[in-house]
């Protein structure tokens, strides 16, 4: 069964305007890692919001594990860092917590904050507390997050889309605060866990896509599936309309 199948999706935000994303197609088998990439605009977080149900669909199909999204609740997502409201006087393990109630009401309840305050479970808090261990963050529990670096706060968003016990994990662009050495830890451990979860990354390091991805989805308003041994300079360069500069060595 596929992880992800995704079917002529079309989307607009206004009935007038035009599609954001057009006739979309996609299917994604579980083991795979896949990375996103595409110009600023080109409908990569559109795609996601789709994907968790956080906007309606007006026309194709999205299915995960054969269901139509997004009553499968098994996704875990991690945010841009940016986005996540940091100001808020919470600590770490509540903010990890926080994936116990997307995993149990989906990412429509999770983004009402009036959701956000319930009793967790003991099994809710054996969960965060074993994949705060595995994220490198148990230390930090009770931290408040207003007082982490960019790298910890990452970490963070990863351990709260972990606890959901995803078997699918979007991350919107996970390296964005981080430094190089940090961004290749994070991607070897994402590699660890693509044994067991499916991977979908929006991510604009050509090297780390080259290094780690199986197939590279470039999204501008269409959507075209490459394997990674076909993504050359050439290629990025006409996605992105400009060339970049961290391309990898090797594929030229
Ligand atoms: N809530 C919204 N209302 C209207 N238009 C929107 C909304 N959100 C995004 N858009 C527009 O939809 C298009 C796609 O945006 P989206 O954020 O999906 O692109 P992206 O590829 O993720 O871009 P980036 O790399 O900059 O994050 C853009 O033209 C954007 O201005």
């Amino acid at each position: 069964m596929l992880a992800l199948d995704i079917r002529n999706l079309t989307y607009r935000y206004t009935p007038k305007s035009p599609p954001v994303l057009h006739q979309v197609n996609l299917q994604v088998q579980q083991n795979e890692f896949i990375a996103l990439v595409g110009p600023n605009g080109g409908g990569k977080s559109t795609l996601f919001k789709l994907i968790l149900g956080l906007l309606p669909q007006q026309a194709g199909q999205i299915h995960l594990y054969g269901q139509p999204a997004p009553q499968n609740t098994q996704i875990g997502y991690m945010p841009q860092s940016m986005h996540f409201p940091r100001s808020l006087p919470i600590s770490v393990q509540e903010v990890v917590l926080m994936g116990r109630l997307q995993a149990l009401q989906g990412w429509r309840a999770w983004c009402s904050p009036k959701r956000w305050w319930r009793r967790y479970s003991e099994r809710d808090l054996m969960l965060a507390k074993e994949v705060m261990q595995q994220t490198d963050i148990a230390h930090l529990a009770e931290r408040s997050i207003q007082n982490l670096s960019g790298g910890q706060l990452q970490r963070v968003l990863l351990a709260r889309a972990l606890v959901t016990q995803p078997k699918l994990l979007l991350l919107d662009e996970p390296t964005a605060s981080i430094d190089a050495h940090m961004e290749r830890e994070l991607f070897d451990y994402l590699q660890q866990i693509n044994q067991e979860i499916c991977i979908l990354v929006i991510c604009h390091n050509v090297r780390l896509i080259h290094d780690y991805a199986t197939r590279v989805a470039c999204v501008n308003r269409t959507l075209h599936c490459h394997e990674n041994t076909q993504i050359t300079p050439e290629l990025i360069s006409h996605m992105y309309g400009q060339p970049l500069d961290y391309l990898p060595q090797n594929s030229a």
